[in-house]
């Protein structure tokens, strides 16, 4: 470029990192002003009213003085946090306030206009002349989805056409330019270059700068209840779901709030690595979570429940074991529709007979029998739902415990116990009793009065029958704080039997057959049923059984929600089951849903396919409300390490690297494990020295990873992390991790401790292989101790080096 032409941008940015100093000179002063003006109020709030209740009128008058005094104080509190907000969005444009300009001249006029997009919008003092352009205004959306020539943007008011003159991109420092392209085709594919040539960090950056056409899409899309993205490894989802969010809390700022959004994260590492991109690009962070957490959550401590990486570790490690079999069955039925369906109708022959109820005893007694309840909870009308019925044999037991504790106070125990009441339970029950009866009050004041006009202390009322009321009001009062449990027990809906009516469930294949209308049973069922008992009677909850198992609790207790999230954003979205999908859309009744994923990295048996129109995900709000974007252009990894991988999926796989070049990825074979890991050590060194500070040597299974991390332990002294599923959060560094924990983040290099047919020989592997080598940035390297996986021996020649020594 011309260097008149960088001089001016030097002399126009220099200009508006001036006008940007001065606002944040201004504001400073506004800033701390009303931080000490808030502080002040605070503290002085009460010298600042008189407080009097002598009268009516007085009260009222201090009433109005204190509201009006802390309306004041909100007020300047509001306008701190606003004036904050501004000075921190000025400083965070200071050092590079913007990354990209087009010049658009609108149809219909004849000058064009230089717009500039940074992470947040500048007005001149003018208070209309836009010196930067927040990247999420309608206008900016012809800088990620056009090149110059005819470019169109929509905006509130309809569609506004016209040509696009110029396209240019700035990498600014510290208020220099550095660098400027003028961009054609795509964008910045100089910038986006050198990005991703950068090295891994232990936490994820935003893309803001560099969005892709495509990811632009995502970003915007804001009319679907559903949105699915089906990305290849690497292609940007989650870095678009953050900017999503980034955007959608621009655009509705006066409606939505970063809590009324949520993320579900497929592990915490994720969670953190996560973390910092909204507050990043000057946002608050939205909720984070697990669907572990939520399942936790909802199904108290009654059960206790397996996580994900248990059962996964499970079918990874324990194929030799017997009923292995069975519970990989299990684990695919409990997720599919089929299981969903069989619930419904389980649920409608519940309605007919079969519920399961606990009986409430009390004393060693039973007061009310479980078939009572059975009785009166089907003479309700049929046509009633579970949960309505639930409902009013809920306040049926509550009237019916009324009655039996009126019957209980005349029982010979209350008499006793009130004989052995201790002098401290006889003071509580007095005060109870003092305080709730109103007779009481009556007799204790007449007792007043009465001491008085008589002269006569208490304790010489004998002769009136004010203790035999009190005697009475004791018995009412022992026997109601012995009935308070059975009544919470009752509210708290205790009384069904939510554990033995999904036990009840896996019966033998013809009552199965009969409740639930299906005919898709599994050919191992009567082990599959064994087990899943077995566990209940260690009040145990497989992880496959959790969310049936809180969906059919749901159908007869009626569902929860959470009516204020409006955003639901589910990662790794292919390792959701059906069921999970049915669960999350009834726990979030107003939030539209993104989900985004990669059927090339289902590695947990539950699954969904994201794309396939006939996916369970698609039905799940129905075509019309679904909207399906397809990533398949990968940006994490160099060239030879997408092909590489690519090839090693499947031949039918959609992904284009983007040009970036790197080393082939490297196998080496080697005589027994510790020669392997002499050699991983040194491989590490030579990486090292070419910079890559975050290096993974990921293995199958945790079991494999504790394994690898002790024998590498003891052969070198470098520092060596190792990641298990209580890690939270992770730091640069080298580190050994199993591939379902390293889901979602990447490396510099990625080393696959032991790629053996041994250890990848079975189909299901083969996504396995693909996840952990798809986490590689820029290089990958590959090792065994025996046969080569045959996914590896698969592959052309050409695709990889092989290493001699
Ligand atoms: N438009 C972009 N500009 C710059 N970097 C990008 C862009 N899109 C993606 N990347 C980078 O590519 C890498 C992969 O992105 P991300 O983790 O979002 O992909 P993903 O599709 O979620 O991957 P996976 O499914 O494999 O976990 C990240 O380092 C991200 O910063």
């Amino acid at each position: 470029m011309e260097a008149k032409e960088w001089r001016t941008e030097q002399e126009r940015l220099d200009q508006v990192r001036e006008k940007l100093k001065a606002r944040i000179d201004e504001l400073e002063p506004v800033v701390t002003g009303l931080r000490d003006q808030a502080a002040e109020i605070r503290r002085r709030f009460w010298e600042e009213v008189t407080v009097n209740t002598s009268t009516d009128e007085d009260f009222e008058e201090t009433f109005y003085t204190i509201k009006q005094q802390a309306a004041v104080l909100s007020e300047r509190e509001r306008r701190h946090r606003h004036m904050t907000q501004q000075w921190r969005s000025l400083n965070r444009l200071l050092p590079s306030p913007y990354f990209g300009r087009i010049d658009f001249l609108e149809d219909g006029l004849n000058l064009s206009e230089q717009i500039y997009i940074g992470v947040s919008s500048f007005l001149d003092e003018d208070g209309l002349s836009f010196l930067v352009y927040d990247w999420r205004t309608p206008i900016a959306s012809l800088y990620y989805d056009y090149s110059p020539g005819p470019a169109s943007y929509v905006t509130p008011v309809g569609q506004i056409t016209g040509t696009m003159e110029l396209k240019r991109q700035y990498q600014i420092h510290n208020g220099q330019i550095r660098n400027m392209f003028d961009a054609s085709v795509t964008i910045g594919d100089e910038l986006l270059q050198q990005m991703l040539s950068k090295g891994a960090d232990s936490q994820m950056k935003s893309i803001v700068s560099t969005i892709q056409k495509e990811q632009n899409a995502i970003i915007r899309n804001d009319n679907s209840r559903l949105l699915i993205v089906q990305g290849a490894a690497g292609s940007g989802k989650t870095s678009a779901a953050l900017q999503r969010v980034a955007y959608l809390l621009y655009k509705h700022r006066d409606s939505l709030k970063a809590d009324q959004i949520v993320l579900f994260s497929p592990n915490p590492i994720f969670n953190s690595y996560v973390s910092s991109v909204l507050p990043e690009l000057g946002e608050e962070n939205m909720q984070q979570t697990t669907l572990q957490e939520y399942l936790d959550y909802w199904l108290g401590s009654s059960l206790s429940l397996e996580d994900p990486f248990d059962q996964i570790e499970f079918v990874l490690t324990a194929q030799s074991t017997p009923n292995y079999e069975a519970r990989l069955q299990g684990i695919k039925y409990k997720a599919s529709e089929s299981f969903l369906r069989a619930l419904q109708n389980y649920a409608q022959w519940l309605g007919r007979e079969g519920m399961l109820f606990k009986g409430i005893r009390f004393r060693d007694r039973d007061l009310i029998t479980a078939e009572q309840m059975r009785s009166q909870f089907y003479s309700y009308n049929p046509s009633l739902r579970l949960a309505n019925r639930v409902d009013l044999l809920q306040k049926w037991l509550l009237k019916e415990l009324s009655l039996l504790e009126r019957k209980e106070r005349t029982a010979s125990w209350v008499e006793e116990e009130l004989n052995y009441l201790e002098s401290e339970q006889y003071a509580e029950v007095f005060g109870l009793l003092h305080k709730d009866k109103e007779v009481f009050d009556i007799a204790e004041h007449y007792a007043v009065v009465r001491e008085k006009i008589t002269n006569k202390s208490r304790e010489d009322e004998g002769d009136f029958d004010f203790a035999e009321r009190e005697q009475k009001l004791l018995s009412e009062a022992i026997v109601k704080m012995s009935f308070k449990p059975l009544r919470q027990s009752v509210r708290k809906l205790s009384f069904i039997d939510i554990q033995g009516v999904y036990a009840q469930l896996f019966g033998d294949e013809a009552a199965y057959r009969e409740r639930t209308d299906e005919d898709e049973i599994p050919v191992l069922w009567a082990e599959i049923c064994k087990q899943t008992k077995g566990k209940l009677d260690r009040f145990e909850l497989c992880y496959e059984d959790a969310t049936p198992y809180l969906y059919i609790k749901e159908l007869i207790e009626g569902v929860r929600t959470n009516t204020e999230i409006r955003h639901v954003v589910v990662d790794e979205g292919q390792d959701y089951s059906t069921f999970q999908y049915e669960y999350l859309k009834k726990l979030f009744p107003r939030a539209r849903m993104t989900v985004l994923g990669d059927f090339g990295q289902a590695i947990f048996t539950q699954e969904t396919k994201l794309q396939e129109s006939d996916s369970p995900l698609v039905r799940l709000y129905g075509e019309d409300e679904t909207s399906l974007i397809r990533l398949v252009r990968s940006y994490r990894s160099t060239r030879e390490i997408v092909e590489f991988t690519k090839v090693l999926l499947s031949d039918e796989s959609e992904i284009v690297p983007f040009e970036r070049g790197g080393p082939k990825p490297l196998l080496t074979r080697l005589e027994g494990g510790e020669k392997r890991d002499a050699r991983i050590w040194k491989d590490i060194a030579a990486l090292k020295a070419k910079g890559f500070d975050s290096i993974a040597i990921i293995t199958k299974t945790a079991a494999e990873s504790r394994i690898a991390f002790e024998s590498l332990q003891m052969q070198g002294s470098e520092a060596l992390q190792l990641i298990t599923k209580e890690t939270v959060t992770f730091e640069k560094g080298v580190m050994v991790i199993p591939i379902y924990l390293a889901k979602g983040v990447e490396f510099d290099a990625v080393l696959i401790y032991e790629a053996s047919s041994q250890a990848y020989g079975r189909e299901n592997d083969r996504k396995l292989l693909y996840t952990a080598c798809t986490r590689a940035m820029h290089q990958l390297l590959l090792y065994t101790t025996g046969d080569w996986t045959p996914f590896v021996q698969a592959l052309p020649a050409n695709l990889y080096e092989e290493a001699t020594y």
